[in-house]
């Protein structure tokens, strides 16, 4: 049975969120605050334009032109001390927002113009999430964090990213992952990277069927072994919806070779609805296909990709799917459960947050 959804609870819904930029997750404020002080020039000098700013120049239909708009928050994360204070109000800003656990992913080699290396740069956003970790707690909003190292896809720095993910994995580094524009630079380029943390046992998604469709995934999966995909949309383009309900009561469809891979080995598709809406991916919530791939039993995961970008939030994209989707509290509660399967920390600790804090919070607000 499916239970009405308050609109006004879903703050209060434990939230899990795999895919999530740091350098996408900016205060406005922050931004304009660092670029006053460095000398940074920014479109818009207001906190509140700019936040509009990016959102607007975000909605362009197109994955390049979306990612043009990070110049601006990557030029006011260069120093120590504010990538600290940009990743500490990450954590506490996910916190607010019900977040009990975030994988949060930015590219190391993009902060090196003031002379960091990349170890003290892993090493500054480490300390910044453990100091908004510890501040949300004491305010009764436990969060635990986890970093994804990122190589930036039209780059040639992979191996060495990955090996510095390697070294920080006791260091609160989950995992690795590729990013930046999709066409042109598929990811079998990085074969060497991904080998590499294969042999050490070291988790890895990747962004693949965002901008670009089937060929990409099939890569991620079957040539580098993504644990996980980052967006994954496009795996649609190997469904056939036939239209009515088939014989298990879900949308009758036809599922490709490939579809049928990813759905058998519950591979899990990192979803982010408002990203793709802008660059192009999706035309609308309401037709996003992550309600067809809800009901067809992908393993679908929900995320925000890039907060400022979209002018969004964990709960934003919950009540839009309520909203504009007709999602149920029990269609959260299994995309949350979905991605504590899916998070790269150990498999103990995914479960007591699972049956500690998961399920009590959704029992809560009555689902479950
Ligand atoms: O949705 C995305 N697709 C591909 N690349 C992305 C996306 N969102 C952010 N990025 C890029 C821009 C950032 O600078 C980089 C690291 O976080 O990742
Ligand atoms: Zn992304």
């Amino acid at each position: 049975m499916s239970s009405p959804v308050e609109l006004a609870s879903l703050s209060r819904a434990p939230k899990v969120l795999l895919h999530d930029h740091l350098d996408g997750g900016l205060r406005p404020s922050t931004v304009c605050e660092i670029a006053a002080e460095i000398g940074h020039e920014l479109p818009a000098t207001d906190p509140t334009e700019l936040g509009e700013w990016f959102r607007r120049s975000a909605d362009s239909g197109s994955l390049e032109r979306y990612l043009e708009t990070f110049v601006h928050t990557v030029a006011v994360m260069q120093r120590r001390q504010d990538l600290v204070r940009v990743a500490r109000e990450a954590a506490l800003d996910l916190a607010a927002d019900g977040v009990v656990y975030a994988e949060i992913r930015y590219a190391p080699e993009q902060h090196l113009e003031a002379g960091l290396t990349l170890d003290e740069v892993v090493a500054a956003v480490g300390e910044g999430l453990a100091e908004g970790e510890k501040e949300a707690a004491a305010s009764g909003h436990a969060i635990r964090t986890g970093q994804l190292v990122t190589a930036m896809r039209h780059a040639a720095r992979s191996r060495e990213i990955a090996e510095l993910a390697e070294r920080h994995r006791e260091n609160g580094v989950v995992g690795f992952d590729i990013a930046g524009a999709e066409a042109g630079f598929p990811p079998s380029r990085h074969l060497d990277a991904f080998d590499y943390l294969h042999e050490a046992n070291m988790h890895v998604t990747i962004h693949a069927g965002e901008a670009f469709g089937l060929p990409s995934i099939w890569e991620a999966v079957q040539v580098c072994g993504a644990d996980r995909l980052g967006h994954g949309v496009r795996i649609m383009d190997d469904i056939q919806v036939l239209g009515g309900i088939d014989e298990y009561g879900r949308p009758a469809a036809e599922l490709g070779k490939l579809a049928g891979w990813v759905r058998d080995k519950r591979i899990p598709l990192e979803l982010c609805p408002s990203s793709n809406v802008q660059t192009g991916a999706a035309s609308s919530i309401s037709e996003h296909p992550i309600g067809l791939l809800k009901d067809l039993r992908f393993r679908v995961t929900l995320n925000t990709d890039n907060r400022l970008m979209s002018g969004t939030s964990m709960t934003q994209e919950m009540t839009l799917l309520v909203e504009r989707a007709g999602w149920s509290l029990e269609d959260l509660r299994w995309v949350t459960i979905n991605a504590l399967k899916s998070a790269f920390i150990p498999f103990d600790e995914r479960l007591a947050l699972i049956e500690g804090v998961v399920k009590p919070g959704y029992a809560q607000l009555g689902a479950g």
